[in-house]
């Protein structure tokens, strides 16, 4: 079952003029009403042509500029990572212009996470008793997995072991320059 959703999110200092606030406006919980800004070539256009400057746009819910990230998270995303653990699957995509703020919606800053480490955090906080353990199965194309044999676990294990070592050398690398 598809929802779409819409976040508006609040204007910048250099954005909100009177002008721009009148370009947008959330009707109902699920409605917005948008107006072209009236020195646009859009508005003058319809001007000249008398046709219907505001548009309405319908959508499973709006949030508004107040919304918080974890309002977000636990309007559109919290049921779906549930329905993942108990064996369903879900996607969300964010689409907009830039500067719309997906990323901010996807991944946010640090201090306040966006819906992406929202919903790790959900399925790291559930998954205790349910992880896997042994290492003899690789994931394969995104949709399917591949049983590995006793040579393949071994070279498996021996890729990882140089992985980690390299990594290693880094780290030691940088406490060495730090220090010095
Ligand atoms: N809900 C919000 N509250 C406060 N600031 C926000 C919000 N959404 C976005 N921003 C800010 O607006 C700016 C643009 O957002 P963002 O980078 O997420 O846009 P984008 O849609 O990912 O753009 P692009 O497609 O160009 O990558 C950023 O400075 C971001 O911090």
């Amino acid at each position: 079952h598809l929802q779409v959703y819409l976040r508006v999110r609040p204007f910048t200092t250099a954005e909100r003029t009177e002008r721009t606030e009148q370009c947008i406006s959330i009707e109902t919980p699920d409605t917005v009403i948008l107006k072209a800004p009236r020195a646009s070539l859009t508005a003058r256009h319809s001007e000249r042509f008398g046709s219907q400057l505001a548009q309405r746009f319908q959508f499973s819910q709006v949030y508004g500029p107040e919304t918080t990230q974890r309002d977000i998270f636990d309007g559109t995303t919290k049921s779906l990572v549930k329905e993942v653990l108990d064996g369903g699957n879900s996607l969300i995509f964010t689409y907009g212009v830039t500067n719309a703020g997906k990323t901010f919606t996807f991944f946010g800053p640090d201090s306040d996470g966006g819906v992406l480490p929202r919903s790790l955090n959900v399925i790291f906080n559930s998954i205790e008793g349910r992880n896997y353990s042994q290492n003899n199965i690789k994931p394969h194309r995104c949709v399917d997995f591949i049983r590995l044999t006793k040579e393949q676990q071994d070279e498996e294990a021996t890729n990882k072991r140089n992985l980690l070592r390299r990594f290693k050398d880094v780290n030691y690398f940088y406490i060495y320059f730090l220090f010095f």
